[in-house]
C-alpha cells in the first residue's frame, strides 16, 4: 500500500468531505451558481501563487537533486500551466489578470496556504509533502470521477474546469506525486513518526473542504 493509500484510508471522513464537497457535486452537475465559481476561481488563482511558493519551498528542503526536480515540476504545473485555466476562465467574464492578482484573499485561502507554507517551513520535505498531497492528489481524482460520470458535457458551464483536472497531463501529474510521496517516506517514515504526518494530512484535507464552502457562501 503506498503512504497515499493509507492516509487516504486513516482520514477516510475528512477526504471523503473535501473530495465529495456540495460545491463539487454542483459544479458536476452544473448546478452551481456562477457567484460561486467565480469567487472560487479567483480565491484559488491566489492560492495558487502561494502554492507555487511552497513547491519552491521544496526545493529548498529537498535533500537530493531528484527531489529538486520534483519539486520544481511542481511549481513549474502552476505557473506555465493551471494558472492558464483561471486567466482563460476569468478573461470570459471579462477579468484580467490585473484584477485577479488586486483582489484580496479570503480568509480560507490564507489559513490553507499559509499552513502549507508553515507545515513545510517547521518540518522536513515529508511533512511539506503530507500538507501538499491533498491539493494535487484530490483534484486529479475528482477531475477523473465527473469526467467517468459524463459531467464535462459542452452543456456544463463548468466543463473547462473539469476536463483540465481530467486530462492526462493532471492525471500524470497526480500519479508522479504519489510516487514522491512513496519515495520520501521510503527513507524517513518510522511508525512512531506516522500519527504526525497523518494528522498534517487530516488537517489540509479540512482546510480543502473549507475551500470548497468559501466558494459555496458566495452566493449572490
Ligand atoms: C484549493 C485547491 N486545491 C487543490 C488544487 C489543485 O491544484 C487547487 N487548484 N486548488
Amino acid at each position: 500500500m503506498s503512504l497515499f493509500e493509507r492516509l487516504k484510508a486513516d482520514a477516510g471522513p475528512q477526504w471523503s468531505d473535501y473530495t465529495r464537497h456540495e460545491f463539487v457535486q454542483q459544479l458536476g452537475a452544473g448546478t452551481l451558481p456562477l457567484s460561486c465559481f467565480k469567487h472560487y476561481l479567483v480565491q484559488d488563482y491566489l492560492f495558487l501563487i502561494q502554492f507555487a511558493r511552497a513547491y519552491a519551498l521544496g526545493v529548498y528542503k529537498s535533500p537530493s537533486v531528484a527531489d529538486m526536480r520534483q519539486s520544481l515540476d511542481g511549481v513549474k504545473a502552476i505557473l506555465d500551466d493551471e494558472l492558464d485555466l483561471h486567466v482563460e476562465m476569468c478573461r470570459s467574464w471579462g477579468m484580467e489578470r490585473d484584477m485577479i492578482e488586486e483582489a484580496p484573499e479570503d480568509t480560507p485561502t490564507m489559513a490553507y496556504t499559509r499552513f502549507v507554507l508553515d507545515a513545510g517551513m517547521a518540518g522536513d520535505l515529508l511533512d511539506l509533502q503530507a500538507a501538499l498531497a491533498p491539493c494535487v492528489i484530490g483534484y486529479a481524482e475528482i477531475g477523473a470521477r465527473l469526467a467517468a460520470e459524463g459531467c464535462d458535457t459542452d452543456g456544463n458551464p463548468y466543463a473547462r474546469w473539469i476536463r483540465e483536472y481530467a486530462s492526462e497531463g493532471y492525471q500524470e501529474l497526480a500519479k508522479g506525486f504519489i510516487a514522491w510521496l512513496d519515495g520520501t517516506a521510503g527513507q524517513t517514515l518510522t511508525e512512531h513518526r506516522y500519527p504526525r504526518v497523518l494528522s498534517i494530512f487530516e488537517k489540509a484535507c479540512r482546510l480543502e473542504s473549507d475551500f470548497w464552502q468559501m466558494g459555496l457562501n458566495a452566493q449572490d
